[in-house]
């Protein structure tokens, strides 16, 4: 994981998942140097949320090399595309660096890893022995409990919750509120829908939306 502090940070988007990793920024007294997207160059703005407009991806490579400036990708991941994972790689390919963000009200266990480009928005939990994989998201209040293994490129959207044990593969969306039992593997670029509750594997690039809850009566030996 690289030092924050090493470089002045530069944000690449200015959409919402932008403005949150802004704020976040911000609360963690992170420098920010300014913003480099391409609509905002286009339009002419000098300025996005208190911040200078750099221009587009031409102005960052001219005069602010990876020697200089480390990168924050503000570009969310939905459920489909994989815009941010692209980014992320081709920016790479140039040289720059993507340092780990952890908002200050999230909770991190001192022995998780956290892998370059992580990004752990307010309130997250994550517990001891879990592992983030690089350019991942665990995003406002998800909670990922002990020994979970995180690939790179996954988003845990908003409120999710991931109980002990559990594999996400490289590319999945785990939706907004979700709830993942213990020891369960979601597999590669698969997405487990908001509100959805995961009792068993989900394969590489399969889809699980809401499921009916059933009843039924505990056994006898279970008071
Ligand atoms: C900060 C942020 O905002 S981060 C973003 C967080 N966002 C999320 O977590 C959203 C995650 N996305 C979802 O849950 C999506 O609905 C997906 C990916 C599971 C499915 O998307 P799509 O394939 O486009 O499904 P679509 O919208 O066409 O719906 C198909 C059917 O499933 C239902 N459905 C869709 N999602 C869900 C869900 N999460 N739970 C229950 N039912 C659902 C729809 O009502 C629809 O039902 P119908 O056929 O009876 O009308």
């Amino acid at each position: 994981m690289i030092a924050p502090r090493m470089r002045d940070l530069v944000l690449l988007g200015a959409g919402g998942h932008a403005r949150v990793l802004l704020a976040l920024m911000r609360a963690a007294g992170y420098s920010v140097l300014g913003v480099c997207d391409p609509h905002l160059a286009s339009s002419g703005a000098s300025r996005w949320e208190g911040l200078d407009v750099l221009g587009d991806d031409a102005a960052l490579l001219d005069r602010l090399g990876p020697e200089r400036v480390a990168l924050v990708l503000g570009i969310g991941q939905l459920s489909t595309g994989s815009l941010r994972e692209r980014l992320y790689d081709l920016w790479r390919g140039r040289g720059y660096a993507f340092p780990a963000l952890v908002h200050p009200a999230a909770w991190i266990a001192g022995d998780a890893l956290l892998s370059d480009g992580v990004q752990v928005m307010a309130g997250a939990i994550i517990q001891p022995g879990c592992a983030i994989g690089e350019n991942s998201t665990i995003n406002t209040r998800a909670s990922i409990d002990h020994d979970c293994h995180i690939a790179a490129h996954v988003h845990v959207a908003p409120g999710a919750t991931l109980c002990g044990s559990i594999h996400v593969d490289e590319g999945a969306f785990i939706g907004a509120g979700s709830v993942l039992v213990q020891g369960v593997r979601v597999g590669e670029r698969a997405v487990v829908g908001a509100g959805t509750t995961l009792v068993r594997d989900l394969g590489p690039r399969q889809i699980i939306i809401g499921g009916a809850p059933r009843i039924r009566a505990k056994p006898a030996a279970e008071s």
